[in-house]
């Protein structure tokens, strides 16, 4: 049998990249997505909104929902101040294994913790795992329909408390309307729409930041 696609990326990064070099991992990723073997990472385009959202944010806890292969973990954890720590929730066991080696090459595994299982079961054992009061920065980008519940979920377990900013990716493709409904419906959120491109595509997608009004 042969290599996946999260195997063949992760060999791209070990050939291109400089060993503990994030910047030069996000590159090579981006390269090779673009120019080889299109993957769904949030990609350059959406990761400058990214990038921009979270050093706004500056959070000392931040939680990733879908890991992949860890490309905007390393887009994460690059830009957090030291002592501030990255929790990064991945169900597929084949990403995670990937995930971990990425993360690992750009020198980021000393702020990223990744715990692999399904996020509707893990949410609520955050607080008594990790000593996590509440997360200032949620990224979504994992199961499309998870992005309710477990946004409801992390309300139910106060995992969200005045401030925190949720992000999500693909409201628009592959899309999350249920979401977009809840979040702009809610009394509870200010949300705004950041309109950008399927990665490493001219097709429309966008990013959605919730701030939680508590
Ligand atoms: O399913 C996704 N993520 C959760 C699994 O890890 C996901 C899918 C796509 C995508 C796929 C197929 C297509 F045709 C268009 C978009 C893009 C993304 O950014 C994503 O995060
Ligand atoms: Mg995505």
């Amino acid at each position: 049998t042969g290599s996946s696609r999260p195997q063949r990326m992760l060999k791209a990064v070990q050939k291109n990249a400089t060993k503990g070099d994030p910047e030069s991992v996000i590159s090579a990723i981006d390269y090779y997505c673009r120019h080889k073997e299109w993957a769904m990472n949030v990609g350059d385009e959406k990761g400058l909104i990214l990038d921009s959202v979270l050093t706004e944010v500056n959070p000392s806890t931040a939680l990733e929902l879908g890991t992949y292969c860890g490309y905007s973990t390393v887009r994460i954890a690059r830009l957090l101040s030291p002592g501030s720590k990255l929790i990064t929730v991945e169900f597929n066991p084949a990403f995670a294994a990937v995930a971990r080696q990425i993360i690992a090459y750009a020198g980021l595994q000393d702020k990223v913790t990744l715990v692999e299982g399904p996020s509707g079961d893990l949410i609520p054992k955050m607080k008594a795992r990790f000593g996590i009061k509440s997360f200032d920065f949620v990224f979504l980008d994992h199961w499309k329909d998870r992005y309710v519940p477990d946004t409801k979920l992390l309300e139910d377990c106060g995992l969200v408390s005045e401030g925190s900013v949720l992000l999500a990716d693909n409201v628009i493709c592959p899309g999350a309307p249920e979401y977009l409904k809840y979040v702009r419906n809610s009394p509870r959120y200010e949300s705004r729409y950041y309109k950008s491109n399927l990665e490493y595509t001219k097709v429309e997608d966008g990013l959605e930041k919730s701030v939680f009004l508590g």
